[in-house]
C-alpha cells in the first residue's frame, strides 16, 4: 500500500517545519520532498492546513487501568495503591484487561499516539488488543515479587516474550516488568535478570517515584533505589525507568553510566503529589527522557499532547528558567526521545527509512491563528481534539477523526459493563 501526504507542514528531525510531500511505501516513510516519479499512490491525503508530526510515544502507561479512571483520585501514591487500586486490581478478569486496553488504545489513537510502553497483568489480552487495533506497543508483565505470585508472574512474562515478541507484524516488543524496588526484593530481581538475559530483553520498572520510596530504600538497604538497582545488576540489562523524580547527583551519574532511559510522567507526578523530576539536569547530562501518561487512574487521561505541554511548562517554573525545556524539545521528548527510551530505533522521526508512524493535526481555527510558529502553537495552544489522521506502520488508524480499526461505541459499552461488574458501582453514564 502506497500513501502520499501532499502539501503538508511537516516537523522535521531538527525541530524545524517545512511544507512538503511525504510518501509512504508499505510500513515505511519512502521520501520527503518532491514526489519521486516512480511513486504511484494508492491513497492521497490532502495535507493542506495540516501539521505532520511523528506519532506520540507514550513511554509509560498501564493501559488497562483506563477501566479505573476516576475510581480513586486526590490521594498519595501508596495510599492510592494499597487502599484503592490493588484491592480492585486483584478482582480484575481477562475481560476487564481486554476492554480496558481497547478503551485506552482508542483514546491513544484519537489523541495522536502511535506507540505505547505498558506494564500490567494478563498482558496476552493487551497484546490481543494491540494486534487488532494496529497500534505499536512495548509490553511487559508487571511483577510484584513476593512469593508465590512473583514467580508465576515471571513465568507469564517469559511466555509473553515467547508468544508476542516481534509479533503483530513486528509492532510488539516485549520487555520484563518488575514493578519497583519496594515490591520486588533483590533476590527476586536477580531471577528477573536471569530471564531477561536469557531472552535478551530489556527491563521496564518504576524507580525513585516518591520521597518515601527513597527514604524506605535507604533504611532497608542503605542505598537509593538507583544505587540498589546498580548493585543488583538490573541496569546491565538496559532499563526504561518510569518516574525518576527523586534523584541525587550520584544517582544521575549512575544512570548516565548505564544509559538508563527515563519515562517522565509529569501529569501523574503532579496528581499523586510525588514531585517534579529533575528533567533539565537529566537532559543536560544527555540522559534520554521520554514522556508517559502513567495509567488513566493517576492522570486521568492518555493524552500525550497534555504531557508535552506540562513538560514544557513545569520545568520552567521549577527552575525559574524559560528555556528549561523549549517547545521543540518537549515535542521531541514526546516523540523521538520516547521512541529511543522504549528501545525502538526506527520510529519517532519523520525521515525516509523510518516506520510510517505519523500524526496529522488539523491547523484550522482560532487556536492556530496567527501561525508564527507551528511547533509553539502545537505545544502551548492546540489540543488533541485537533488530531485528524493517525498512521501506524503505514496503515491509517484514524481517518478525519474516525477510528478505522475500532468500533468506539461497542468499546465504550463493553468497558462500562466491565467497570460496573468489577466495582459494583452504578456508573453515571
Ligand atoms: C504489577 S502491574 C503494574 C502495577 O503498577 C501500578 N501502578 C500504576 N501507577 C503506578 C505508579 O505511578 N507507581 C507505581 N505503581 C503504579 C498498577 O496499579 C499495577 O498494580
Ligand atoms: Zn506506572
Amino acid at each position: 500500500m502506497n500513501t502520499l501526504i501532499k502539501n503538508v507542514l511537516a516537523v522535521l528531525p531538527n525541530g524545524s517545519t517545512k511544507k512538503t510531500n511525504i510518501t509512504i511505501k508499505d510500513d515505511k516513510i519512502f521520501s520527503i520532498g518532491i514526489v519521486p516519479e516512480q511513486f504511484n499512490a494508492d491513497k492521497t491525503i490532502d495535507g493542506q492546513g495540516k501539521l505532520a508530526i511523528p506519532g506520540f510515544v507514550n513511554a509509560h502507561t498501564h493501559v488497562s487501568m483506563t477501566m479505573l479512571r476516576s475510581y480513586a483520585d486526590d490521594m498519595k501514591l501508596m495510599d492510592w495503591l494499597e487502599n484503592k487500586i490493588w484491592p480492585v486490581e486483584a478482582k480484575m478478569k481477562k475481560d476487564d484487561i481486554y476492554w480496558g486496553a481497547m478503551l485506552g488504545i482508542a483514546e491513544m489513537i484519537k489523541t495522536g499516539t502511535t506507540t505505547f510502553a505498558d506494564m500490567y497483568g494478563d498482558m496476552d489480552k493487551v497484546a490481543e488488543a494491540v494486534e487488532e487495533t494496529g497500534i505499536r506497543a512495548v509490553l511487559s508483565r508487571g511483577m510484584i515479587g513476593a512469593a508465590p505470585n512473583g514467580m508465576a508472574a515471571l513465568q507469564e512474562n517469559c511466555t509473553l516474550f515467547e508468544e508476542y515478541n516481534n509479533g503483530a507484524d513486528g509492532r510488539i516488543t516485549v520487555m520484563f516488568g518488575p514493578h519497583a524496588p519496594y515490591t520486588c526484593p533483590p533476590d527476586f530481581l536477580k531471577k528477573v535478570i536471569e530471564k531477561a538475559q536469557k531472552y535478551d530483553a530489556q527491563i521496564h520498572i518504576h524507580l525513585a517515584e516518591t520521597e518515601d520510596e527513597v527514604k524506605e530504600c535507604q533504611t532497608k538497604y542503605g542505598k537509593t533505589p538507583i544505587a540498589l538497582m546498580e548493585d543488583v545488576g538490573i541496569l546491565d540489562c538496559g532499563v526504561l525507568a518510569a518516574h525518576c523524580v527523586h534523584l541525587s547527583d550520584a544517582d544521575i551519574a549512575i544512570m548516565k553510566k548505564y544509559n538508563v532511559r527515563v519515562a517522565h510522567n509529569p501529569g501523574s507526578n503532579l496528581k499523586l503529589a510525588s514531585g517534579i523530576a529533575p528533567v533539565k539536569k537529566l537532559l543536560e547530562e544527555n540522559i534520554c527522557v521520554g514522556l508517559g501518561t502513567d495509567g488513566a487512574s493517576s492522570n486521568n487521561n492518555l493524552d500525550m499532547l497534555e504531557e508535552v505541554n506540562l513538560a514544557a511548562l513545569i520545568h520552567k517554573a521549577a527552575t525559574l528558567d524559560p528555556l528549561a525545556i523549549p517547545a521543540a524539545e518537549a515535542l521531541k521528548m514526546g516523540t523521538y526521545y520516547g521512541a529511543k527510551a522504549v528501545g525502538l530505533a526506527d520510529t519517532g522521526k519523520i525521515e525516509p527509512g523510518m516506520k510510517a508512524d505519523i500524526t496529522l493535526f488539523s491547523m484550522q481555527g482560532t487556536q492556530w491563528t496567527p501561525c508564527y510558529d507551528a511547533v509553539s502553537l502545537l505545544v502551548y495552544s492546540a489540543n488533541a481534539s485537533m488530531v485528524d489522521t493517525v498512521i501506524v506502520d503505514g496503515k491509517i488508524l484514524l481517518d478525519k477523526g474516525r477510528l478505522t480499526t475500532i468500533d468506539e461505541e461497542k468499546v465504550i459499552y463493553e468497558a462500562n459493563k466491565c467497570a460496573e461488574k468489577l466495582t459494583g458501582k452504578t456508573l453515571k453514564n
